[in-house]
């Protein structure tokens, strides 16, 4: 399948499962695909913003985290930063915290790279997670969610895994309007396919990835998925000009 197939098949919803399905199989390829060059090129195209994002949106749950006992689940773990950030406000004495993501490529460079850290790497699915419902104190993903074929069924997952009072973090990236939406454009339309395709091999999982951003909801948008899923108290914090943000919430 294609990029433009792909967004076809994620645009054309309500969609039948077995579009969701190839869809799926999709994304999963193509990380696996750009599993040896994701790390550098994030770090390369977010300018190094990256590290400092997921760490800042590890210490908004610094109340979740710092209780030892608390149980949290970091989704489409990919390379296992956002996890690691997650650990960096957690007492080492804590119990340990799961990554899961549906890549194998993504996941086998996060347990080389994390291998002492305090983590149950999981093979899963985020649209069928592989736990009972009220498991979780806190659910993050960052630069994941976006990737899920059917945002209303991710988010009700996430809900259902969740205990009542738990909580939901989502670090996304957002395309800003106006002229710093101008700049965003150019750079992710432009600038990202050509040195994504040079590094990666593969120019077409860098056009995917901002046909990605741009199919995803704006955050009154998403903010009202939230609510229809269930979640109350949520809100979205801006980060460098609105280019990403974090959706947070709780599940009553
Ligand atoms: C852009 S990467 C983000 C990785 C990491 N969270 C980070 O911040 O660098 C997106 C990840 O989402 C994973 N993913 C996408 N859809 C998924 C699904 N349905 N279930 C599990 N993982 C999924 C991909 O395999 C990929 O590793």
């Amino acid at each position: 399948m294609s990029p433009v197939e792909h967004e076809q098949a994620l645009g054309a919803r309500p969609s039948g499962e077995a579009t969701e399905t190839a869809a799926a199989e999709h994304v999963r390829d193509l990380f696996n695909s750009i599993a040896p060059s994701y790390d550098l090129l994030n770090h390369l195209l977010s300018m190094g913003l990256d590290r400092r994002w997921w760490l800042r949106a590890a210490r908004s749950f610094r109340d979740v985290l710092s209780n030892p006992k608390s149980r949290v689940l970091d989704l489409c773990c990919g390379t296992g930063d956002m996890t690691a950030a997650l650990l960096t406000q957690r007492p080492a004495s804590g119990e340990p915290v799961t990554g899961l993501d549906f890549s194998a490529e993504m996941l086998s460079r996060a347990r080389t790279k994390y291998a002492s850290a305090n983590v149950h790497w999981v093979e899963g699915d985020a649209m069928h997670l592989p736990y009972p419902d009220n498991s979780f104190d806190l659910v993050t993903s960052a630069f994941g969610f976006r990737n899920l074929t059917n945002y209303a069924e991710g988010l009700a997952e996430i809900h259902r895994v969740l205990r009542p009072g738990g909580r939901i973090g989502i670090l996304e990236c957002n395309q800003p309007d106006g002229l710093s939406g101008a700049g965003y454009n150019l750079y992710f339309k432009h600038v990202l396919p050509i040195v994504g395709g040079m590094i990666s091999g593969d120019r077409a999982a860098y056009r995917y990835l901002p046909a990605s951003v741009a199919r995803f909801p704006r955050p009154p948008q998403m903010l009202a998925l939230m609510a229809s899923a269930g979640f109350v108290d949520s809100a979205w914090d801006g980060y460098l000009l609105r280019a990403a943000g974090l959706y947070r919430g709780t599940k009553r």
